[in-house]
C-alpha cells in the first residue's frame, strides 16, 4: 500500500483550512499530532472525500481518490474510524458488524470477535448501552469489516478513560503487528507513539515536520517546541 498525497488544499466556503498538505505513508503506520484546530479531522475528511479538496492530489497505489465520493473512496480500500464514533443508538453490537462487514478479505465477524472479546460479550448490546472504550471497539472493528487496505482513524483514544485507552492502544498494536496500513490521528502524543514508527506534525494546516517515534520519545524539549505538551516518564 502507498498513499501519497500532495499539496492537498481544502476550503470551507472561503476559508482555506489545508494550505498545500503533503504526505506519503507506506505500511509503517504514521500519526499525525498537532494541536487543536490545525486541520487534522479536515485531513481525514479530504482524504475520504467528505471535504471537497479545491487543489492537489490525493492517489493510492497509483490510483486518483481525489475528486472521489466518500462511498467510491471507501471502494478503493480506504476506511475511516471518525472521530466521536458515530454509532447507531438502537442497533446492536452485532447488528452493526453486519452491515459492515462487505469486501474479499480475512476479516469476518467471527474474526472481530475473536480480536474483541469484550464484543462478544457485548454482541446483544444496543450502541447506547456500551461504555466510550466499547463504542470505539465497534467503530475500530466496523472500518475492519471493510477489509481495507488502508485504516484512517481520527483521535479513537479522545474521550476514553486511562484504562480504555491503555485497551485501545494494544488493539492498535496488534492491528500494526498484523500488517495492517494505518493513519493514526492522535492529540494523545503517548499513543501516537506507542503506535507508529514516524510521527507527522501539522501546523496550521501543512505538514510541518516529520520525525521517527524513537527520536521524539527521547526529546522532551522537540516534543514541547512541536506540540506545546511532553509525556510523562
Ligand atoms: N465544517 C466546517 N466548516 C467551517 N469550518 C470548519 C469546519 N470544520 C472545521 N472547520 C475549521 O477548520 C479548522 C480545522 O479544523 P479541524 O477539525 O480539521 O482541526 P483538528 O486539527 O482536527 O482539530 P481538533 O483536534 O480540535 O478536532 C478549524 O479552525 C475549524 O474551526
Amino acid at each position: 500500500m502507498q498513499l501519497e498525497i500532495q499539496n492537498l488544499e481544502v476550503h470551507y466556503g472561503r476559508v482555506r483550512v489545508l494550505h498545500g498538505a503533503s504526505l506519503t505513508l507506506g505500511d509503517k503506520p504514521l500519526a499525525v499530532v498537532g494541536r487543536n484546530g490545525m486541520g487534522k479531522t479536515t485531513f481525514c475528511h479530504g482524504i475520504m472525500g467528505l471535504a471537497s479538496v479545491t487543489a492537489g492530489t490525493i492517489t493510492l497505489d497509483g490510483l486518483p481518490l481525489h475528486g472521489l465520493a466518500p462511498h467510491r473512496v471507501a471502494a478503493h480500500g480506504v476506511a475511516l474510524v471518525p472521530q466521536g464514533r458515530r454509532l447507531f443508538q438502537s442497533l446492536t453490537v452485532d447488528e452493526h458488524l453486519k452491515l459492515a462487514h462487505r469486501g474479499k478479505g480475512s476479516w469476518n465477524r467471527e474474526r472481530i470477535y475473536d480480536t474483541f472479546p469484550r464484543l462478544a460479550e457485548r454482541r446483544q448490546n444496543l450502541g447506547a448501552e456500551l461504555s466510550g472504550g466499547e463504542q470505539q471497539m465497534v467503530a475500530i472493528a466496523r472500518a475492519l469489516l471493510s477489509n481495507p487496505r488502508l485504516i484512517i482513524m481520527d483521535e479513537p483514544t479522545e474521550g476514553l478513560a486511562p484504562v480504555m485507552v491503555e485497551q485501545v492502544v494494544k488493539v492498535l498494536q496488534k492491528l500494526v503487528q498484523e500488517g495492517n496500513a494505518l493513519l493514526l490521528v492522535e492529540q494523545n502524543l503517548g499513543v501516537a507513539l506507542a503506535v507508529a514508527d514516524e510521527v507527522a506534525v501539522m501546523l496550521n494546516g501543512v505538514f510541518e515536520r516529520r520525525v521517527t517515534a524513537d527520536v521524539l520519545r527521547r526529546d522532551p524539549e522537540l516534543q514541547q517546541r512541536l506540540l506545546g505538551v511532553a509525556t510523562q516518564g
